[in-house]
């Protein structure tokens, strides 16, 4: 794996990035990040020098990434992969029944209100129990997920995160997500770049693999599917300003030979 990613000038880029632990750093709790404006003007600049094709890919729902980056509406797929809002500005909100988890959120209402520091988030369509401020209670946490996991059956799958778990429909992922934006413009026909910092983001790096892009991890530890590597928040902030992907257009030469050219 490589430390020192390398984009190829006369790529035309697609960017997919994640947002926590990748844009901003690990906070206490899900409400106390903060995106700066330098974070939203470097996002502004960098969707409009890749002419639209940059998405958020994250594990927040849609409104609460709509919050956080606010006044910017990106495309950006939420509840890893199973939200998703297109370079037109549709919502693709699949109408997954969530009968199946009032049930689960009446045993772990019960639950975080037994053991202090745990902290129950509802995203609609999921839920995720975060243990943060409660580490030594990581087992007791993964029992219960586990148990509630096996009654609610295949529809459901249990996803590991940073000092979280979480049921979530099993059937979207976040290379789900990236997959269906390769198919629309302005994405279609470029060359994908992801770049994620946790176990979630395996998904979308075996996709853009596939697909002959480039895939970046953030911070080490884990086995990972990604070709390159970045250490923290930080180093990703400062490479994308270094090293912004942007669109090339290929221009014909009057010989019909083909040369490329920035589209800012
Ligand atoms: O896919 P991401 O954009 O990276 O989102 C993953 C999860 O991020 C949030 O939880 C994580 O960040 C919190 C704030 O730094 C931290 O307190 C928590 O321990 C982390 O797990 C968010 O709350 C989740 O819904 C996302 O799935």
């Amino acid at each position: 794996m490589s430390s020192n990613p390398v984009l190829l000038s006369d790529d035309d880029w697609a960017l997919f990035l994640d947002v926590d632990g990748t844009l901003l750093e690990i906070a206490e709790t899900p409400q106390s990040v903060h995106a700066p404006h330098s974070l939203k003007r470097l996002l502004e600049t960098l969707q409009m020098r890749l002419d639209g094709a940059l998405a958020l890919i994250s594990g927040r729902s849609l409104a609460n990434l709509d919050q956080l980056f606010a006044p910017l509406r990106l495309c950006a797929s939420g509840i890893h992969g199973l939200e998703r809002r297109d370079a037109l500005g549709m919502l693709i909100d699949p109408a997954f029944d969530v009968s199946g988890l009032a049930a689960a959120h009446e045993e772990l209402d019960r639950f975080v209100a037994q053991h202090e520091g745990l902290l129950l988030e509802d995203k609609r369509y999921s839920l995720a129990v975060h243990f943060r401020r409660a580490p030594e209670l990581a087992d007791r946490v993964r029992d219960k997920m586990n148990s509630i996991s096996a009654r609610l059956g295949p529809l459901f799958a249990l996803q590991a995160g940073k000092c979280v778990l979480e049921l979530r429909p099993a059937a979207w992922n976040k290379g789900v997500a990236v997959h269906a934006f390769m198919q629309e413009d302005p994405f279609r026909g470029r060359t994908p770049l992801y770049i994620g910092d946790d176990v979630t983001d395996e998904d979308a790096f075996a996709v853009v693999n596939a697909l002959q892009g480039q895939s970046i991890r953030v911070g080490t530890g884990s086995a990972t599917h990604a070709r390159h590597h970045l250490a923290d928040v930080d180093a990703v902030i400062r490479w994308l300003h270094d090293n912004p992907p942007i669109r090339h257009r290929t221009v014909r030469a009057p010989q019909g030979s083909s040369r490329s050219e920035y589209s800012s």
